[in-house]
């Protein structure tokens, strides 16, 4: 009986977009709301909506909530140092139709700043890490723009880090920090590629290019359908000319990255050494995020048998992550629950 109760409000939740499914609050939610699972069978083909319901039911087997896996992560936690590492696009903010628009929620910002009281916390984002920081707005957080591209982190003098890619900063408080940017020297060709794709495209109706400092992206969420082949053609026809870049594929966006190894996996490296966890057993990262090019890190983790792997999806997904998170709102709930848990044991 709770079984199919459980299937009909998945179905349900999957339709409307509750995002009441796992970890606290389930069942509790679904009876205050008062949603009857009739409404379901009456909106949707009741066997399409089992068939995927079972299928992330399964998935979610091979990847636990990670509300619902809390305490065994804690428990792991025990005599180590947890370190966070967060996305921002999909894992703070819901995806939104307007990439300039992608704000974070006050709650959201609130619980980042309670974990980054407590824990080293860095956000590791596509996006220009100045464009992440305005819309983070947290100074107690680290930021690492363009997939890891450009890091602002703790003040190092690591010899396996090229010094030419350093520069020393302070923050807001005058406190030391560094600036590695290991792609500086792409700069000149980022420049001339981000201007032949905007006159490129121009005639293309929704395009949007944004300048992400180390990379590009192209986004095509507002490009028709019969346009997309066009674009693509035109993309490919501008990085032709530049064979030090290469073309990835993320959410309804192109993006243009220059062709060196270094990614989101790097930077997280990068950040534990720098933080003076370079082949630490006693650190435990936790790293949260929901697109392909946060893979990169989850493989490092697996790699290295190192902490939590977290990805943010509703949908059975293939991925290197051990845990998973709904959608931002249970990245919310998880990072509460950190901030709590740290608190209460202080
Ligand atoms: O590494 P991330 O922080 O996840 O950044 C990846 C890309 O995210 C942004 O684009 C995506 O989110 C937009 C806002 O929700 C959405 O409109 C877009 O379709 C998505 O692709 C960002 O705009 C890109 O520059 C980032 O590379």
């Amino acid at each position: 009986m709770r079984d199919n109760f459980d299937r009909l409000y998945m179905g349900f939740s999957r339709l409307f977009g509750t995002t009441a499914r796992y970890g606290v609050g389930y069942f509790s939610r679904a009876r205050t709301d008062k949603i009857e699972p009739h409404e379901y069978i009456e909106d949707g083909n009741p066997d399409e909506l089992n068939a995927a319901d079972s299928k992330y039911s399964y998935w979610l087997k091979e990847h636990p909530s990670a509300l619902r896996a809390f305490q065994g992560i804690m428990k792991a936690a025990v005599g180590k140092q947890i370190v966070i590492f967060l996305d921002y696009d999909g894992t703070l903010t819901p995806i939104v139709d307007e990439p300039d628009r992608a704000f974070m929620s006050d709650a959201m910002r609130s619980a980042v700043g309670g974990v980054a009281k407590h824990f080293p916390t860095a956000i590791i984002s596509g996006r220009s890490r100045n464009k992440v920081y305005q819309f983070v707005k947290l100074d107690e957080v680290y930021y690492a723009g363009s997939h890891g591209m450009d890091i602002m982190g703790p003040p190092t003098k690591l010899k396996s880090y090229e010094g030419k890619y350093h520069t020393n900063a302070l923050d807001k408080k005058g406190d030391e920090l560094s600036i590695f940017q290991p792609a500086k020297e792409f700069l000149p060709a980022i420049r001339e590629i981000l201007d032949k794709m905007k006159k490129g495209t121009s005639d293309i109706e929704g395009v949007l290019i944004e300048d992400n400092g180390f990379c590009i992206s192209v986004h095509y969420r507002h490009v028709a359908h019969v346009d997309y082949g066009p674009l693509e053609k035109k993309v490919l026809s501008v990085l032709a000319g530049y064979p030090r870049f290469h073309l990835t594929r993320g959410k309804k966006v192109l993006e243009i990255r220059p062709s060196i190894q270094w990614n989101k996996g790097n930077a997280l490296v990068y950040l534990l050494d720098t933080l003076g966890f370079a082949s630490s057993s006693s650190v435990l990262p936790i790293y949260i995020g929901d697109d392909k090019t946060d893979e990169d890190a989850f493989k490092v983790l697996r790699r290295r048998g190192l902490g939590y792997p977290i990805i943010v999806s509703s949908a059975p997904r293939d991925t290197l992550a051990l845990c998973s998170l709904q959608d931002p709102s249970e990245v919310l709930s998880f990072l509460i629950r950190l901030a709590r848990w740290v608190s209460a044991s202080d």
